[in-house]
């Protein structure tokens, strides 16, 4: 990262969500290519975003990684988002994860390339560092592959599929949800610049937006 982020703190999980759905509104009202992180912490964000009056038409999604389910297990990233979002009509690239993570990267290459650059990526930050199946010390970190097979993930599933830095650093602007007082110590070394996956990620705008309790204020 080559400057310091710029920090929002909200004074819960609620309000740094719905500063979260405002963004993604503004940002992608007339469309556009958007990369959503998975887990749990988007999807209230993902919820209101999903509300929001804007060319859904011209929307172009991609969950940041994909864990190696099938298609209709809850755990999907892909279905999560979707779910989240509502009936609205925009376009989200499934990663075929339930092949496995080396045949869905590579077939998902091509897709991936067409994409780029992204507009924007939302991103979440695991209690480690890692953000989408980007985990440290783990040989996907330093693939120059677009999209990048995982296998021996530390966050089960061990499987996985992923954006790799090369496709997520070409984002204009990168977009850090962090909540929750389990993330306190990954936040701070993001803000610190310190060497986490997350922070291996280049984007002209990086911005983080957090609650009182991932930022250790009482
Ligand atoms: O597939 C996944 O699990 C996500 O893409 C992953 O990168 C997530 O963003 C972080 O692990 C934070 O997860 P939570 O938001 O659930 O804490």
């Amino acid at each position: 990262m080559s400057h310091p982020p710029f920090l929002e703190v909200f004074d819960t999980p609620e309000s740094a969500a719905r500063a979260a759905a405002r963004l993604l509104a503004e940002r992608l009202s007339a469309g556009g290519r958007a990369v959503l992180a998975g887990g749990q912490t988007p999807l209230l964000a993902y919820t209101l975003f999903g509300k929001a009056d804007l060319l859904w038409h011209r929307l172009q999604l991609i969950p940041s990684d994909e864990r190696c389910l099938p298609p209709e297990h809850p755990e999907r990233n892909d279905r999560a988002i979707a779910a989240a979002l509502g009936p609205q009509t925009y376009t989200l690239h499934r990663f075929p994860a339930e092949l496995g993570p080396e045949e869905a990267a590579r077939r998902m290459e091509q897709t991936v390339r067409e994409l780029l650059p992204f507009d924007l990526a939302l991103l979440g930050l695991g209690e480690d560092g890692h953000t989408a199946s980007l985990f440290p010390d783990h040989p996907a970190l330093a693939s120059t592959r677009l999209v990048v097979p995982v296998r021996g993930a530390p966050k089960a599933p061990p499987e996985r599929v992923s954006l790799g830095l090369a496709a997520l650093s070409q984002s204009a602007t990168v977009i850090y949800l962090v909540t929750g007082v389990a993330k306190r110590e990954a936040l701070r070394r993001l803000l610190r610049g310190e060497d986490i996956p997350a922070n291996r990620i280049q984007a002209a705008e990086v911005m983080v937006l957090a609650d009182r309790a991932a930022r250790g204020e009482p």
